[in-house]
C-alpha cells in the first residue's frame, strides 16, 4: 500500500535560546493512502503543532515531511502553495464558514477562486452535499443552520478540490454526540467513496473509534498505537483503556 504521509525525524521548537519549547521531538510515523487516523494526546502534547506541520501550515525545525511522495520542506513558497490548494483539504473546530455567502457559494468558492466552469462547479456542490445530507441547504445562510450542518458545509467545502487529504482539527469540539457521529459517519463515506485520506486530532475516545487508527501523542512524542478490528464498540474500549495506560489526563481525553 501506498504511504501518502511519510513523516521522518520530526521536532518542533518554539521559541529562543533560553526560553525554548519542544512541542515534538523526533517523531516518525507513515499514514496509507486512503487511511483514516486520529491523533489523541493530552492538551499541550503537540497534536496541533504535528497537524499544522503534516499539513504544510507550519515548518519543523528538523526532519521531513513527505506527502504524495513529494518532499514539502524542498517546496518553494508558490509551489507548496499550489500544491496545498491541489492535495490538502482543512477542517477547523469552528466552521470558519462566511455569514454573507449562501451555503452553496461557502462550499463553491474555493472552485470559483480556481475560475472552474459554473456547470462543474454546481455537479460538485450537489454531488457532496448530497453525500453529506444537505442538498437542501443550499439555498440558506449559515445563521439558518444548525451546528452539525454548518460543520458537514465546511468539509465539503474542503473536499470541493478533490484534495488526497483532508485534516481536520477537533472537528466535532462543538458538536453534540449526535452531531458528532453524523459528521464521523460522513468522514467514512468519503473515505470510502473518494478514497481520501482523513487525519483527524481529537480529545474525543468516541470519535476516534471510527477511525482505523489512532495515535497517541504525549510530551510530543508517539507514546502509543492502536489499529480496529472493524468493531468500533471494542475499539473504543481499547482507546480508553490506552488512555488510561497512558497516564495522567485521562478526564480531559474523554
Ligand atoms: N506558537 C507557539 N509558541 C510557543 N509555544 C507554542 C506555540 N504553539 C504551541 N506551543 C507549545 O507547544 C506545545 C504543544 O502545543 P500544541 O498546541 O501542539 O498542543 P495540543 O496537543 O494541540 O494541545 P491542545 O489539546 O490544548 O490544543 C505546548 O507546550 C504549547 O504551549
Amino acid at each position: 500500500m501506498f504511504s501518502i504521509i511519510e513523516i521522518k525525524n520530526l521536532t518542533k521548537l518554539y521559541g529562543q535560546k533560553g526560553a525554548v519549547c519542544r512541542a515534538l521531538h523526533e517523531v516518525n510515523f507513515e499514514v496509507e493512502a486512503g487511511a483514516f487516523v486520529a491523533v489523541m494526546g493530552p492538551s499541550g502534547s503537540g497534536k496541533t503543532t504535528l497537524l499544522n506541520i503534516i499539513s504544510t501550515i507550519d515548518k519543523p525545525s528538523q526532519g521531513q515531511v513527505i506527502i504524495d511522495g513529494r518532499d514539502t520542506g524542498a517546496l518553494r513558497e508558490k509551489e507548496l502553495a499550489l500544491f496545498r490548494r491541489d492535495t490538502i483539504g482543512f477542517v477547523f473546530q469552528e466552521f470558519n464558514l462566511l455569514d454573507n455567502m449562501t451555503i452553496r457559494d461557502n462550499i463553491a468558492l474555493p472552485l470559483t477562486l480556481n475560475n472552474i466552469n459554473a456547470e462543474k462547479i454546481l455537479h460538485r456542490v450537489r454531488e457532496l452535499t448530497a453525500l453529506f445530507g444537505i442538498d437542501n441547504q443550499l439555498d440558506k445562510y449559515p445563521y439558518q443552520l444548525s451546528g452539525g450542518q454548518k460543520q458537514r458545509a465546511a468539509v465539503c467545502r474542503a473536499l470541493v478540490n478533490q484534495p488526497k487529504i483532508l485534516f481536520a482539527d477537533e472537528p466535532t469540539g462543538a458538536l453534540d454526540s449526535k452531531a458528532a457521529s453524523e459528521l464521523l459517519a460522513c468522514f467514512q463515506n468519503v473515505r470510502s467513496r473518494y478514497k481520501t485520506t482523513v487525519v483527524m486530532v481529537t480529545h474525543d475516545a468516541s470519535a476516534a473509534s471510527y477511525c482505523d487508527r489512532v495515535m497517541f501523542l504525549k510530551d510530543g512524542m508517539i507514546s502509543g498505537k492502536l489499529e480496529t478490528n472493524g468493531n468500533t464498540e471494542e475499539f473504543f474500549k481499547k482507546i480508553l483503556n490506552m488512555v488510561a495506560l497512558l497516564g495522567g489526563e485521562r478526564n480531559e481525553l474523554l
